[in-house]
């Protein structure tokens, strides 16, 4: 298992070890007690999948209060997937990091709490699956959007436009969102 942290403290790339033969592929997505010994001591209550055609953008999501960290991981097609710093005592405050996840690159995206996510499909039936360190609480749920050019994701929209929820296309201008401490 490779961990590589990114140009913002706190979220991790993590490659599994994938254990390929005649067969196909095995790899660990999960494994406290190896993650653990990599310094990665989560607790996860709730797992979710989400499929989507491509064009889809989902996020910028968070809840504030019971903030999630999210362990996500594609396995069929391919997402540009965002984390965005919403921690107002952090140097990196309003600050993103995007990478490509992908069935192909089996990459996982560790999102700590304080983190926005979302992603961008890239390619039609792609399945996310994520592993979430807290229960959902739609009281809690803020969309941060996805778009403000405060925050100025560089999303691979390639000019299409993104397909998104009602919820998404009314996500709150950054400078007014209830950030964390
Ligand atoms: C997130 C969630 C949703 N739901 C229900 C609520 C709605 O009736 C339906 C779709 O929810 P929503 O449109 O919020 O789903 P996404 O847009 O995929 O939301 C997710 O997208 C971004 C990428 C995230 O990081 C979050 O985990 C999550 O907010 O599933 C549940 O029952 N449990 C849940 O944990």
């Amino acid at each position: 298992m490779i961990v590589t942290s990114v140009d913002i403290p706190g979220p991790l790339v993590i490659e599994p070890k994938v254990f390929g033969d005649e067969r196909g592929f095995f790899l660990e997505s999960w494994n406290e007690g190896r993650f653990a010994e990599a310094g990665l001591d989560w607790t996860f209550v709730q797992d979710n999948h989400s499929r989507s055609a491509k064009g889809v953008l989902r996020g910028i999501h968070f809840q504030n209060p019971n903030p999630q960290g999210k362990l996500v991981r594609v396995v069929s097609g391919a997402v540009w997937d965002v984390a965005v710093d919403l921690r107002r005592s952090s140097p990196h405050y309003g600050q993103w990091f995007g990478l490509e996840l992908s069935a192909a690159n089996k990459k996982m995206f560790w999102v700590p709490p304080g983190f926005g996510h979302g992603f961008l499909t890239l390619e039609d039936g792609t399945d996310f699956l994520y592993k979430c360190t807290s229960l959902y609480d739609p009281s809690a749920e803020q969309s941060l959007q996805w778009n403000d050019p405060a925050v100025g994701i560089d999303w691979p929209l390639d000019g299409i436009e993104p397909q998104l929820s009602a919820k998404d296309r009314e996500g709150t201008p950054f400078d007014q969102i209830r950030a964390y401490a």
